[in-house]
């Protein structure tokens, strides 16, 4: 029996009513692309198994919060959260209201653990982008909260919360779900865990991981602007919320960050070579400013594509990590020209296709491909690694 049952089973604590199956109390953060997904992915659950088991109890935005202020959550008041949330940050979500006596009021951070009591399996699932939120993973875990994101700030930044986060999670025996934050849920994480686990050595790593420049270097035909498929990108849900965070190739940075960490080896952000596609002139604009300046990236992007087509080349947007017997590593970033038949260079849509080299897999690599973005396969892993912290 796993010790976040155990916790289950423990006492309740007044005002809060907890069954051995409950199932876990989970408050969402971010009504966003991702956020959405996640409701309407519960949504579909109501009346199920699986509806029992994830009992939202708050749900925020940036702007407001909405919490079941009855202390006992079923899926379909976590619905009615949802939606009610949703609604009041001006979003149409469609869903079976159920009334339910539900608070709106600001939204606050300090809100969170509040919400989701003191006793049972509780989770955060963090479908934001911030910082702020990010810098609160650890001390969640601290409490006993398991954390679950597609926010990549945590893991993939600096080497001290990285440490903090692991450190938490060892102290409380507190999980923390991070599938969502490299390939969208795709087995990458769980795979190189698993590999190390079975005693292989990660030696080296490359692949695309960004699924919005699979989906832009996919779709560019050197006729189209590129600016143009990069907003058909934004308004699909496969770009971060500033689409600089992909063009720049720093959201691939964090990613290979999160997956060298992964793999044993301590890096820090700063290690990666990491060459961005954004010219200076577009990355000085505020973020409010950029859908204008967009086009400040055609003419470069057109000359790549036509230099790799002349040679029969395609361009992709390529991570690599690497480590040598000694142990040292290395890690970089970029936009490569690559034979048109390399196994890096094929994949439709969204794919990312990552290839890993270990002890077993010494030649031929462990190659992991599917969608690497948008909102339902985000969603998906996000819920994948809620049920898991259940088991
Ligand atoms: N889109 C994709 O395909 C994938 C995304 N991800 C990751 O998922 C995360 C979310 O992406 P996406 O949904 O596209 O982004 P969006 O910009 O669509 O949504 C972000 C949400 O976070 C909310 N938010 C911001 N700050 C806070 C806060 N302090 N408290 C509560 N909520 C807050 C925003 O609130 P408000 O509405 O008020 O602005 C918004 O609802 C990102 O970290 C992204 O990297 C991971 C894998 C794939
Ligand atoms: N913006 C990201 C979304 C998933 O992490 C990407 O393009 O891969």
């Amino acid at each position: 029996m796993s010790a976040v049952v155990d916790v289950a089973r423990k006492a309740p604590q007044a005002g809060v009513r907890v069954h051995a199956n409950a199932g876990a109390r989970v408050a969402l953060l971010g009504t966003g692309t991702v956020g959405r997904a996640v409701l309407a992915r519960l949504a579909s659950w109501s009346g199920t198994a699986l509806g029992g088991r994830l009992h939202l109890v708050h749900v925020a935005n940036s702007r407001v919060a909405v919490a079941d202020t009855a202390g006992v959550c079923p899926a379909q008041a976590g619905i009615a959260l949802g939606a009610a949330s949703v609604a009041a940050a001006g979003v149409p979500f469609a869903a079976t209201v159920n009334v339910r006596p539900l608070a709106s009021a600001p939204s606050s951070l300090d809100a969170v653990a509040i919400a989701l009591g003191m006793s049972g399996p509780r989770i955060v699932i963090d479908a934001t982008a911030s910082e702020a939120v990010a810098t609160r993973h650890a001390a969640w875990l601290k409490q006993g909260i398991h954390v679950v994101t597609a926010c990549k700030l945590g893991q993939g930044t600096s080497l001290h919360r990285w440490r903090e986060i692991r450190a938490a999670c060892a102290e409380r025996n507190a999980r923390y779900g991070d599938s969502a934050t490299v390939g969208a849920g795709l087995p990458l994480l769980r795979s190189l865990r698993e590999l190390q686990e079975g005693g292989d050595r990660i030696q080296s790593i490359a692949g695309v991981l960004s699924g919005s420049l699979a989906w832009l270097f996919n779709h560019y035909d050197g006729m189209r602007p590129f600016s143009a498929l990069v907003r058909q990108a934004r308004d699909a849900g496969y770009t971060e919320p500033d689409p600089r965070d992909d063009l720049s190739g720093e959201d691939v940075r964090r990613k290979i960050v999160i997956l060298a960490r992964a793999a044993g080896v301590e890096l820090e952000s700063q290690d990666v070579e990491v060459t961005s596609l954004v010219p200076p002139e577009l990355a000085a604009l505020p973020k409010d400013a950029i859908d204008a300046a967009l086009p400040a990236l055609d003419a470069s992007l057109r000359q790549r594509f036509a230099a790799a087509y002349k040679n029969g080349e395609k361009l992709r947007f390529i991570a690599r990590f690497e480590r040598n017997a000694q142990g040292e590593a290395k890690a970089r970033v970029g936009l490569e020209s690559l034979p048109g038949e390399h196994p890096l260079a094929g994949g439709a849509g969204t794919d990312n296709k990552v290839a890993i080299w270990s002890d077993r897999y010494r030649t031929q690599p462990l190659v992991i491909q599917g969608p690497g973005a948008g909102a339902e396969v985000t969603a998906a892993g996000l819920l994948d690694d809620a049920l898991r912290v259940l088991r």
